[in-house]
């Protein structure tokens, strides 16, 4: 992580009720997913191209329902109204500004049509996706889906890795379990068996099949991306039925803390699904060469979690934007490093494995060893 990033987490973390900074730090378990996932971009190198005349950059990418200024999204994080008071609304008018895609969700403090109205007030064409949790009772998701329709969004995001809720020790011993006085679930109010004044609880369960997911696509034409895949037989299932997009997710190390690292899942899921839908990836991902590694394996964009957290606990919306400018500003850096214009021009033989201590220790073998990884089978 740059000092840049690492200040603003300093700086939220001053900020931050300390309780509360462990619930948007922490991970699932003794936290070895979370801290994985950053690990495995380090593992990585990036093998670049020279001379090869790329003048003018381009960082843009299309994506189901949005088109993003550049390969890095929000992806959707709880209850912002616990970094900032202003929340939600001063994510989404950082991210409006900063011209990318926001994946608000359940989970805001803030209902998704006001999240949807401070992005527009920014910028017309601000892209708002809403993420939601595939409720057991089929009318609790169509009402959801209603309420993200109605506010303008332009995706649905199915959060499919949380049968049930991942064990976060952090919260246990903190004792935390609710949120304070005055802060709810604002999309869970007023729907199908929810107490007047009352926000249903946000579901869970492992009972869910790929019938649920069938029966939301029965009641809506909104894309669906389906969040949360890591084993390639889910995506290319997934693909089969008729997902428009996939994003490997470990939930940032908060649900199965034995998951891999997302970056090391990416190429099998990449290979899975052959080109037939745009793959992203969340988790780990702090700085511009972090997006070029995901991109090159394969990934059409990548999803931010915590930094965004750290930008708006640091300074609110001004904090957001920050962080969206400084992975534009590095990105677009690897990216005339690497000798490419545009993110298309990150392919699989830009990545290879670093030479780890054993093969170093061995000697001559590394060089060649790294170039022919990047060619064949995964080099981890
Ligand atoms: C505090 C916090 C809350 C989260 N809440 C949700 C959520 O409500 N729904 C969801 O699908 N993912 C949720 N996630 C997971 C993120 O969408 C994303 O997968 C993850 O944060 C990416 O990893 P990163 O934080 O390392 O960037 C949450 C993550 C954090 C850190
Ligand atoms: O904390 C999380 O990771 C998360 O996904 C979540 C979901 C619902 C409510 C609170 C948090």
């Amino acid at each position: 992580m740059t000092s840049a990033l690492s200040g603003l987490r300093e700086r939220a973390r001053k900020n931050l009720d300390p309780v509360h900074y462990d619930f948007f730090a922490g991970g699932a378990g003794e936290e070895v997913a979370l801290a994985e996932n950053e690990r495995a971009f380090h593992a990585l190198a990036l093998l670049p191209r020279v001379l090869r005349g790329a003048a003018e950059r381009d960082l843009r990418v299309t994506l189901p329902g949005a088109r993003a200024s550049l390969p890095v999204i929000v992806s959707p994080t709880a209850f912002h109204r616990l970094a900032h008071p202003d929340g939600e609304l001063a994510t989404a008018r950082a991210v409006a500004a900063a011209d990318t895609v926001l994946v608000t969700g359940v989970a805001s403090t803030i209902a998704v049509g006001e999240v949807t109205a401070a992005a527009r007030a920014v910028r017309d064409e601000a892209s708002v996706w809403f993420q939601l949790y595939l409720h057991p009772e089929q009318d609790v998701t169509t009402a959801l889906v209603r309420r993200a329709e109605r506010a303008g969004c332009s995706a649905l995001v199915v959060t499919v890795d949380s049968p049930v809720f991942g064990r976060r020790e952090r919260d246990r011993r903190n004792g935390f379990h609710d949120l304070p006085p005055g802060l709810a679930a604002e999309n869970m109010r007023d729907l199908p068996g929810a107490a007047p004044g009352k926000p249903l609880d946000i579901a869970m369960s492992p009972a869910l099949s790929w019938d649920h997911l069938r029966r939301l696509r029965d009641v809506t034409a909104l894309p669906v991306v389906l969040k949360g895949v890591l084993h390639p037989e889910d995506a290319a299932l997934a693909v089969t039925e008729g997902v428009d997009a996939l994003l490997v997710s470990n939930h940032g190390g908060r649900q199965l803390d034995a998951a891999p690292a997302t970056v090391e899942a990416l190429p099998a899921v990449v290979s899975a699904v052959a080109g037939r839908v745009p793959v992203l990836l969340d988790g780990g991902v702090r700085g511009g060469s972090d997006v070029a590694k995901a991109l090159a394996l394969g990934a059409t964009a990548v999803g931010i979690g915590r930094p965004v957290l750290w930008g708006l606990a640091a300074e609110g919306a001004q904090g957001v934007r920050q962080v969206l400018e400084l992975l534009r500003a590095e990105f677009d850096n690897v990216l005339a490093l690497c000798g490419g214009r545009s993110p298309a021009d990150l392919t699989r033989d830009l990545v290879v494995a670093r030479a780890t201590a054993a093969t170093a220790a061995w000697g001559t073998s590394v060089g060649p060893q790294a170039v022919r990884a990047g060619e064949g089978s995964m080099p981890w």
